[in-house]
């Protein structure tokens, strides 16, 4: 029997993920490891902090990038999040010291991740980041390695934990927006800069991922088209629910004859479709191909213990062995084709929550508006036990382009009896 490898790790970021991560490397006796693992080396902003876990067992850095690149560690594992500063820092030190490097970070690889895979293919080390997109649910793995061998057409799916708590507590429990995305920091689930999960970034990030793992798409982040779900109110889930439907935030990637387009957008989800049953910090992701079909993974996308049990899932990989390129094509194989798509974008019905002021005249000039523009209303709603400023009413179009919905919401906001800015959000089949 050969004697089993044994790997140190150094540690940068002791948050949640952090955290979690010590957790099971002090538990993993109970683990299916293919080896042993040694914390060497951790490092946070705080020594003092009391984080809830023994550190004491192991060696203060208090410079990450110190840290990554040394002699006492094998495997960097980089988990303080951020774009740039000390996380591409010490991720770049770390592979030029030939360290692997294990990663959580989806900002840092959407927005570096060429450059990276790249020096980690010249220094032949791993550079691995499941936890990265979906935290728990292992797809960066199926979609490099498992499906290398289907043509994928399209991935898309629920992408950030944070808003689809926030969504699903909104509509749940009547609470507002506000309060749940406290709750959802308290739980571990928001980013350290709530930011970026609410307006869309962060399921952008994520989404330019996988459009790179599933395409072979040369990562551009200025290509995804994003849209968040921090322009999106009570009143208007209210809305949609009363009309039968869900807003759920989601992230797609598409191939079609001009390349890949990658978008994320509100949009509204019939009760019974699958993905307006995915509540809570739960994330699904679909892919869609030839010759497999359809496959799709559900299950937590964010917070301490599944995203920290992702980032052991790579460890494990690193006491297998064999280095492949972070995206499995090598990087001077990924083509630039991704393309931001255009206004007029394929027909859809569109959900438009609009507040009137109670004044006679007032449905008719909307009516004449959309009208105007070649908008027909399929169904109309009001919500007059909604209280504030004027009558909410929530229409439903028959399928236009986008443009078109877009300049008629234009129109509509200049009305007189218009109350505030309408919202306009995509109707999925
Ligand atoms: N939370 C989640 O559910 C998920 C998170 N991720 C990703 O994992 C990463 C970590 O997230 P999370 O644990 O939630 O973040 P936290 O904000 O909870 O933790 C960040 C940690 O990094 C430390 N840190 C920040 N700057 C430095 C620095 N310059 N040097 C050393 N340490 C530093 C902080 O130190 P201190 O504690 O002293 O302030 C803290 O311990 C991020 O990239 C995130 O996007 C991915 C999937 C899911
Ligand atoms: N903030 C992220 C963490 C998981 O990537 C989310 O809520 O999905």
């Amino acid at each position: 029997m050969t004697e089993q490898k044994t790997l140190r790790l150094g540690i940068a970021g002791l948050g949640n993920v952090g955290v979690g991560l010590v957790k099971l490397v002090q538990q993993q006796d109970k683990l299916r490891l293919p080896g042993n693992l040694e914390i060497s080396l951790v490092s946070a902003r705080s020594r003092s902090r009391n984080r809830g876990v023994d550190l004491s067992g192991y060696g203060w850095e208090d410079d990450a990038a110190q840290l990554a690149k040394s002699d006492k560690i094998d495997v960097f594992v980089e988990l303080m999040g951020g774009s740039d500063g000390p996380a591409r820092h010490s991720v770049e030190t770390a592979i030029r010291a030939g360290k692997h490097v294990v990663t959580a970070n989806k900002a840092l690889m959407a927005e570096h991740g060429a450059h990276l895979a790249l020096l980690a293919e010249e220094h032949g080390v791993h550079l691995l980041f499941d936890a990265a997109v979906a935290g728990g649910v292992p797809i960066v793995r199926a979609v490099r390695d498992s499906f290398s061998g289907v043509d994928i057409h399209r991935v898309s799916g629920i992408l950030n934990g944070t808003c689809n708590y926030i969504l699903t507590q909104m509509l749940e429990t009547g609470a507002d927006y506000k309060s749940v995305l406290k709750e959802a920091q308290q739980l571990g689930y928001a980013e350290s800069d709530p930011y970026l999960d609410v307006s869309g970034m962060d399921a952008a990030h994520k989404a330019l991922i996988l459009a790179v793992l599933a395409f072979g798409a040369k990562p551009d982040f200025s290509k995804v088209r994003v849209a968040g779900v921090d322009q999106i109110e009570s009143l208007d889930i209210k809305l949609a629910n009363k009309m039968g439907y869900r807003i759920r935030l989601v992230a797609e990637a598409v191939q079609d004859e001009n390349g890949v387009r990658c978008h994320v957008a509100p949009a509204l989800f019939k009760v019974d479709h699958p993905l307006a049953q995915v509540t809570g910090p739960t994330n699904a992701v679909m892919v869609e191909g030839e010759p497999v079909g359809r496959v799709t993974m559900t299950g937590p996308g964010a917070g301490e213990g599944p995203t920290a049990s992702a980032v052991m899932g790579d460890i494990s990989r690193i006491l297998q062995g064999a280095v492949t390129a972070p995206f499995g094509l090598p990087v001077s194989q990924l083509e630039d084709k991704l393309y931001l798509s255009s206004g007029d974008g394929p027909r859809s019905v569109w959900f438009i929550r609009i507040r009137l002021s109670d004044k006679s005249g007032a449905m008719a000039s909307l009516s004449n508006a959309l009208a105007k523009c070649d908008v027909s209303i399929d169904l109309m709603q009001q919500d007059s036990s909604a209280g504030g400023d004027g009558s909410p009413i929530a229409i439903m179009t028959h399928p236009c382009a986008r443009n078109v919905v877009e300049s008629a919401a234009a129109i509509v906001a200049e009305l007189e009896a218009c109350v505030d800015k309408p919202r306009v959000l995509r109707v999925e089949a």
